[in-house]
């Protein structure tokens, strides 16, 4: 891994030796989400169909540290890492370069490094690349010290990709438009979740598209109002919640790879209240009564065979936060010496 500055460094500018403080790393930890509802409506003009959708923030997580750099771009680690591209299709990097426009600085060399440390699964319908926008827009907001409050770094998350907005809020949230407009769900109650991971990932596009094929040949299940949800997520009741989660796109995501029928069966088999296909899938979630029963279905699940691999998690957790800031530990000496 290249070494991120940190603290002072000293620079001639002209016949000056300045000491230009270059700020410390910031490191972001952002959240997984799931989509506790997901109504899919028609496809609008521009190729986006309109939602309606409850999503809930758990407590899978990257890390995402920015730092200013000679040597900018990208670095990926952790599970999964070797399928994510580090070049400037990269959400965190397309997401220094919308901030680094937004705020006036050269998109083409914003001076940045970031380096993300995967815990959410790649390709698994969780929005595992728009958390990193969201955490590479909050790690940019504290290391640049701009001014700019969450509202307006969703409006810029919103244009790289309709999830990066809730990765921003977290929580529980109910989404509309494409998913980018959202409304907080308060609530006070803790969801205890298992997570079944595929071997493969399956692409976004693709799952919405299946969804459209079949749709215009059957009539795939769909799914009810959003207000009863909304009255179960209240209650703080799992079993109640349970009989209501819903997503339009899982008929496609089983149309797309069948398997997942056997990984919905084997979660719930093991005694989970209710499973279901986490947005675009291929990732199962499954709502457990508590948290011991999370465990024991985990253990269980791990042994059926049907996925890659099994965790448990927690509903809902914040959206992107700063955990580190490293200070430089020696005094800050006078900024520039003659
Ligand atoms: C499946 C979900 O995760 C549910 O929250 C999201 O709808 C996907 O959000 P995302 O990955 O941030 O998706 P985007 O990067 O905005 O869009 C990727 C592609 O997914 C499809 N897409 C996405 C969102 C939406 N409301 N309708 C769509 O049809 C479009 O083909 C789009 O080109
Ligand atoms: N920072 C990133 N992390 C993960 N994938 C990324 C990233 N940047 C770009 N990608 C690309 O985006 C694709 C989708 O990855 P991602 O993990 O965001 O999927 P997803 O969780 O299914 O997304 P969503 O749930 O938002 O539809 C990957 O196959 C990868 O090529």
């Amino acid at each position: 891994m290249s070494r991120l500055s940190a603290g002072g460094a000293r620079r001639r500018v002209g016949s000056t030796d300045v000491l230009a403080v270059v700020p410390p790393p910031v490191t972001v930890r952002v959240p997984a989400k799931v989509n506790l509802h997901l109504s899919v409506g028609d496809v609008r003009p521009d190729g986006y169909h309109e939602l309606v959708t409850v999503f809930q923030a758990l407590s899978l997580t990257d890390e995402v540290t920015v730092a200013v750099a000679d040597d900018p771009g990208v670095e990926v680690h952790g599970e999964g890492a070797a399928t994510v591209p580090t070049d400037a299709s990269n959400l965190a990097w397309r997401a220094v370069q919308a901030l680094a426009e937004r705020t006036g600085r050269d998109p083409y060399d914003p001076k940045v490094r970031v380096v993300i440390r995967k815990g959410i699964p790649v390709a698994g319908g969780m929005a595992g690349g728009s958390a990193d926008a969201a955490a590479t827009l909050v790690g940019l907001a504290a290391l640049w010290k701009l001014d700019m409050t969450r509202d307006e770094l969703a409006e810029v998350g919103a244009r790289l990709g309709s999830d990066v907005p809730f990765a921003l809020y977290g929580n529980t949230a109910l989404g509309a438009g494409r998913g980018e407009r959202l409304v907080p769900v308060l609530g006070r109650h803790t969801f205890h979740w298992v997570v079944a991971l595929d071997r493969r990932g399956l692409s976004t596009p693709d799952v919405y598209r299946e969804l459209d094929r079949l749709r215009a040949e059957s009539r795939p299940p769909r799914v009810g109002a959003v207000e009863p949800v909304l009255e179960a997520l209240a209650t703080g009741d799992p079993r109640q919640l349970a009989l209501l989660l819903g997503n339009d796109l899982q008929s496609a995501a089983v149309s797309l790879r069948p398997s997942l029928r056997r990984t919905l069966r084997a979660g719930v088999a093991a005694g989970a209240l209710a499973g279901i296909v986490s947005g675009s899938g291929p990732t199962c979630a499954f709502l457990c009564a508590d948290g011991a029963s999370a465990v024991r279905v985990a253990a269980e699940l791990s042994g059926a065979g049907v996925c890659r691999t099994v965790r448990v998690a927690q509903g809902p957790v914040p959206g992107a936060r700063v955990v580190a800031c490293e200070e430089p530990t020696r005094p800050t000496p006078p900024e520039v010496h003659a």
